[in-house]
């Protein structure tokens, strides 16, 4: 399977590499940034995010025919978000939409690789930063990134950088829930909190030793499918906000550099979105 794993992943970087091409193009567009929303006026999609995934999943179908796919925009079309054993491919095709609306510098495509219901590897390419992160689910760690820093060895959360974001629910109930855990955090007291605007960039800024934690209620699979295996392979550690093991499909993360830090998860005040792989609402 290493060499067939190997070839698989040597072209998902490949076809990030060439999506990123696309949407760096399409930055200086007006006419290819034009906004659609979707769950809320504050979820943004584009042509160019669809672009970008029709692009990704015709190429991989051309190589791998029986794989199967996970796509943001896929799903927002109404395919189902259902995982399976077969390869599947999980695909955020711009993971920070309302940044490449706004040319904010944090827009990366995320593209997971799972077997057998486990993320195998996952390729997160920051293309206006032209950073390429790439993990395999390996014994050694295997990640690498053109301009990875030191992970992080900061034990101590008064001493952390905390990266979070506010997501796109607006309801009155979740914007306080989003607060509280934000008061909490600032109140340990931490060093500071950041956000990058993308969930996959944060994980990657944790994998890199840029912040010690990133947390969040309200992410997607294909946010985050691709950045756990990058955090873990760097040595990090995945949690659900409320404790115990992540569920990718729960749409809450705490991805940290180690287990101490971790326990930013007292703080967070958790709520349950609907799962990603819940059956459609009649
Ligand atoms: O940019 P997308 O792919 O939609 O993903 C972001 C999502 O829209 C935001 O609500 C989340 O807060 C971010 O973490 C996601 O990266
Ligand atoms: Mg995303
Ligand atoms: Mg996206």
């Amino acid at each position: 399977m290493d060499d067939v794993l190997q070839n698989i992943m040597d072209h998902a970087v490949a076809v990030a590499r060439e999506a990123g091409q696309v949407v760096r193009e399409a930055l200086c567009d007006e006419k290819q940034r034009d906004v659609m929303t979707k769950s809320s006026t504050v979820d943004l999609v584009t042509q160019t995010d669809q672009r970008v995934e029709h692009l990704i999943i015709q190429s991989v179908k051309k190589k791998f025919p029986t794989h199967r796919f996970i796509g943001e925009e896929s799903v927002a079309a109404g395919e189902a978000c259902v995982l399976t054993d077969d390869p599947t491919w999980i695909i955020d095709p711009i993971d920070g939409t309302t940044n490449f609306v706004h040319s904010f510098p944090f827009v990366a495509v995320s593209i997971g690789f799972s077997v057998d219901k486990k993320i195998q590897f996952g390729v997160v390419y920051s293309c206006l930063e032209d950073k390429m992160f790439t993990a395999r689910r390996v014994k050694e760690h295997s990640v690498t990134e053109n301009h990875l820093m030191l992970f992080s060895s900061i034990s101590d959360v008064r001493r952390s950088i905390i990266a979070t974001e506010f997501g796109s629910n607006r309801e009155t109930e979740t914007v306080e829930k989003i607060f509280s855990s934000l008061r909490n955090i600032l109140n340990i007291p931490v060093h500071g909190v950041r956000g990058a605007g993308t969930a996959a960039v944060n994980m990657c800024l944790v994998a890199s030793g840029c912040v010690e934690a990133y947390y969040e209620v309200g992410v997607h699979v294909w946010d985050v499918a691709a950045g756990s295996v990058i955090v873990e392979e760097a040595g990090g550690v995945l949690m659900d906000v409320e404790g115990g093991p992540v569920d990718l499909m729960s749409r809450r993360i705490v991805a940290a550099n180690n287990g101490t830090v971790a326990h930013i998860v007292k703080e967070i005040d958790a709520f349950s979105p609907t799962r990603d792989d819940a059956p459609p609402t009649q």
